[in-house]
C-alpha cells in the first residue's frame, strides 16, 4: 500500500503535519503563493475576532508575476478563437452546407466549453488549514475538547473484489485518528451483506485497542498499519523513544497474527456452519450460516437461499461502543489515552423489487442510521480502499467549517485524492495533477470544488438538503414525505437543524437498533425525497458530482483543503481495462 514517497513525506511533515502556522507559504511550490488574506487577519485581530470566533484557515494565491501574464494569455486566445469563428462564418460558401453547419456546430460546443474551463482559472486561491488556531480555541486545557461530533462512513461493497484487509486498514486508520473519541463514530456500510465482513471488523475492533493506543504513543504516522509497517524507517516523534523499538516489533507480530485471523475467517465460517447445520437443522432444510453466539446470520449465506444472498436480505446493523476497553497486551500504556470511537457496522437490507442505488443507496442508509445514534453535524466518507495517510485531517476540515469568515455557509470540503500505487511513470493517469492541482484550487476561488465522492467532508444538514444560512426559512417543514417515515429520524432531522446534538449517543437498547435496521430496510426511501432533495441524489453514475452541484445550487460554498503530508491515500486501478471502466462511467 505504501511507497517510500510516504517516509520521505512523514520527514516533512510529522512535527508539523500542515506547516499550517509557518510564516512562509506552504510546501515546495510555494513559492508561486502569495499570502492573500493579510486584511482580514488584520482586521480579526484589531476587533478581537468578529464573532469571538479565531480566522482558522490561511488563503493564498498565485503571484501577481505569474498569474497576469497568464491571464493575459487567456485573452490572447479568446481572441484568437473568436477570429477564427469570424473565419468561419465568412468562409460558408461549402458545396456540403450539411458538413459545414456540423463543424460550426462542433467548434461552437468546444469554444464554449473552452470558454468555462478558462474562467475559473483567472483567480486559483489556495487555502490551508491553521491547525495551531484550532487546538487554541478548541482543546482545552484539561484535555477535552469542544470541537463538534463527526460521522465517518465507509462503503464496502464486495469482499472479494474488495479485499477485506484494506478495508479493515482504513477502519483502522479512522479509529487511530487524533480526534476526540467521544464526538467521533465510524459506519462501515456493507453492500454483500457478508458474515464475513462483520467478523472481520470485530476482529478489527480487538486489534484496534493495542493499535490505536500504540499510534497515539508514539505519535506514528500513517496510521493504517499495513501501509505504516511498509516503511523502512519510520521517522520518530514520540515521546518514549527508548520503547519505541520494543512496541514496534510487539505490534508487528500482533498485526500479522491478525492478518492470519483475517484470512482464517472464511474456512472457520465453513467448519462452524457445516457443525451447526449437521446439529441444528434437519434433512432437506437450507443450510444457513451461522454466526459465533450460535445464532443464523440474517444477511447472505454461503450456501445462498432465495432471502439470504446478495440483493435479498433483511438490513442489519451492530452497535460496537468501544469505549475504554481494558487492553490486555503487555504494552504499557498508562500514560496513553485508550478510549476508542463508537464502530458500527451496517449492511442495508436489499429486496430485487427495490432499486438500491449502489454507493448512493448506501451513503444514504448511513446518514439514516447515523443520525438515529450520533447524529453528528458532520460526515465524512470514505470508499474502502482509501485510508487517511494523515491523522490531522478531520481537524483540519473542521477549520474550514467552523471559521468565522465563510464557516456556517460551507456545505463541503474536499480533499484531493492521492494514490501510492502508482507506478513512477502514471501510465495511466491517475494522479491527474492538472484536475486535482489545478483545476480544483481554480474552482476554490469561486464557489469551492466539486464534491469528488471520498474524502470529503459535509456538514449534515446540507446533505438533508436544508438552505444556507443566508438563505434559509425560519419554519423547515420536516415531513415524512421528503424524509421517510421514521418518527426518531424526523426528530433527529429537527435537532439537526437546531444545532442541538448531545455528545452522549443515546443508550443502544433493542428498540433502538430495530428502529436503525428499519430505516435501512430496502423499501424506506421509497417514494420519498432520498435520492432526489434529500441526501446524495439517486439514478446517476457519477452521484459525487451531481450532489455537489445540487448543494451549489441552494447557495453553499465548498472548501478545497490541501496538506503537506497528503490527507488521505488511496489504491487506483492499475490496469488499463479497469481505469478505462472508471473513467467511461
Ligand atoms: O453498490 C455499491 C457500489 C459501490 N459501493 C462503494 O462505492 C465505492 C466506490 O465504488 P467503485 O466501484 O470503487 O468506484 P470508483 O470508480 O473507484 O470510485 C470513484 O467514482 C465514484 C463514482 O463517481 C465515486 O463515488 C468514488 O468516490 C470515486 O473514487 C466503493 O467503496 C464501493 O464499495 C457500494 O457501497 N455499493
Ligand atoms: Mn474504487
Amino acid at each position: 500500500m505504501a511507497s517510500a514517497a510516504g517516509a520521505g513525506g512523514a520527514n516533512a511533515g510529522l512535527a508539523d503535519p500542515l506547516l499550517a502556522s509557518a510564516k512562509k507559504p506552504v510546501g515546495a511550490k510555494g513559492k508561486h503563493w502569495v499570502a492573500a488574506d493579510k486584511d482580514q487577519r488584520r482586521a480579526a485581530k484589531e476587533s478581537g475576532g468578529e464573532d469571538g470566533r479565531p480566522l482558522l484557515f490561511r488563503t493564498y494565491k498565485v503571484k501577481g508575476t505569474l498569474l497576469h501574464p497568464y491571464r493575459a494569455l487567456i485573452f490572447i486566445r479568446l481572441i484568437a478563437v473568436l477570429l477564427f469563428f469570424v473565419w468561419r462564418i465568412k468562409h460558408n460558401k461549402s458545396d456540403v452546407m450539411w458538413f459545414w453547419t456540423m463543424s460550426v456546430v462542433g467548434d461552437v460546443w468546444f469554444g464554449f466549453s473552452w470558454l468555462l474551463n478558462q474562467l475559473p482559472k483567472f483567480n486559483p486561491v489556495k487555502t490551508i488549514p491553521d491547525m495551531v488556531a484550532l487546538r487554541r480555541q478548541y482543546d482545552l486545557p484539561d484535555g477535552t475538547s469542544t470541537l463538534p461530533g463527526i460521522d465517518v462512513f465507509v462503503t464496502t461493497a464486495d469482499p472479494i473484489d474488495e479485499p477485506i484487509l484494506y478495508t479493515m486498514n482504513c477502519v483502522l486508520s479512522i479509529l487511530a485518528s487524533d480526534y476526540p473519541v467521544d464526538r467521533c463514530a465510524c459506519y462501515l456500510s456493507d453492500d454483500s451483506g457478508a458474515l464475513i465482513q462483520y467478523e472481520a471488523l470485530v476482529e478489527t475492533a480487538k486489534f484496534a485497542t493495542l493499535w490505536v493506543p500504540f499510534c497515539r504513543k508514539h505519535c506514528i504516522e500513517p496510521r493504517a498499519p499495513e501501509s505504516f509497517f511498509e516503511l523502512e524507517a519510520p521517522l520518530y516523534t514520540g515521546s518514549a523513544p527508548e520503547e519505541f523499538k520494543n512496541d514496534h516489533n510487539s505490534v508487528y507480530i500482533e498485526y500479522d497474527e491478525f492478518k492470519e485471523r483475517l484470512d482464517s475467517l472464511s474456512s472457520a465460517i465453513s467448519k462452524r456452519s457445516d457443525a451447526y447445520n449437521s446439529m441444528k437443522t434437519e434433512e432437506g432444510d437450507a443450510k444457513a450460516t451461522w454466526m459465533a453466539n450460535g445464532t443464523q446470520w440474517p444477511g447472505s449465506w454461503i450456501d445462498t437461499t432465495e432471502i439470504h444472498r446478495k440483493g435479498h436480505h433483511a438490513g442489519i446493523v451492530k452497535v460496537y461502543n468501544l469505549g475504554s476497553q481494558a487492553s490486555t497486551h503487555n504494552l504499557n500504556f498508562a500514560s496513553t489515552d485508550v478510549h476508542l470511537p463508537m464502530l458500527v457496522y451496517i449492511s442495508r437490507g436489499k429486496n430485487p423489487s427495490y432499486d438500491h442505488n449502489k454507493k448512493a443507496g448506501a451513503l444514504n442508509a448511513q446518514l439514516r442510521a447515523s443520525a438515529l445514534l450520533s447524529n453528528a453535524q458532520f460526515i465524512i466518507n470514505f470508499d474502502c480502499d482509501h485510508y487517511i495517510n494523515n491523522s490531522q485531517a478531520l481537524r483540519a476540515a473542521m477549520c474550514f467549517m467552523l471559521d468565522q469568515r465563510q464557516g456556517d455557509s460551507t456545505a463541503f470540503v474536499q480533499f484531493p485524492q492521492r494514490f501510492d500505487n502508482v507506478d513512477p511513470s502514471d501510465r495511466y493517469g491517475n494522479h491527474n495533477r492538472v484536475f486535482f492541482d489545478g483545476t480544483m484550487l481554480a474552482l476554490n476561488g469561486l464557489q469551492g470544488p466539486s464534491y469528488l465522492g471520498t474524502g470529503c467532508m459535509f456538514r449534515r444538514i446540507a446533505l438533508y438538503g436544508i438552505d444556507p444560512p443566508e438563505w434559509r426559512h425560519d419554519n423547515i417543514v420536516v415531513d415524512d414525505k421528503r424524509f421517510g417515515s421514521s418518527i426518531p429520524f424526523l426528530e433527529s432531522v429537527s435537532k439537526a437543524i437546531n444545532q442541538e446534538r448531545s455528545t452522549i449517543p443515546p443508550p443502544i437498547s433493542e428498540t433502538l437498533v430495530a428502529e436503525m435496521e428499519r430505516v435501512v430496510s430496502a423499501s424506506h426511501d421509497k417514494a420519498t425525497g432520498w435520492g432526489k432533495g434529500v441526501g446524495y441524489i439517486y439514478d446517476i453514475a457519477t452521484e459525487d458530482i451531481v450532489t455537489g452541484f445540487r448543494i451549489h445550487g441552494q447557495g453553499w460554498r465548498s472548501m478545497y483543503c490541501t496538506m503537506e503530508r497528503d490527507a488521505f491515500c488511496g489504491i487506483a486501478p492499475i490496469n488499463l481495462t479497469e481505469r478505462l471502466h472508471q473513467i467511461v462511467r
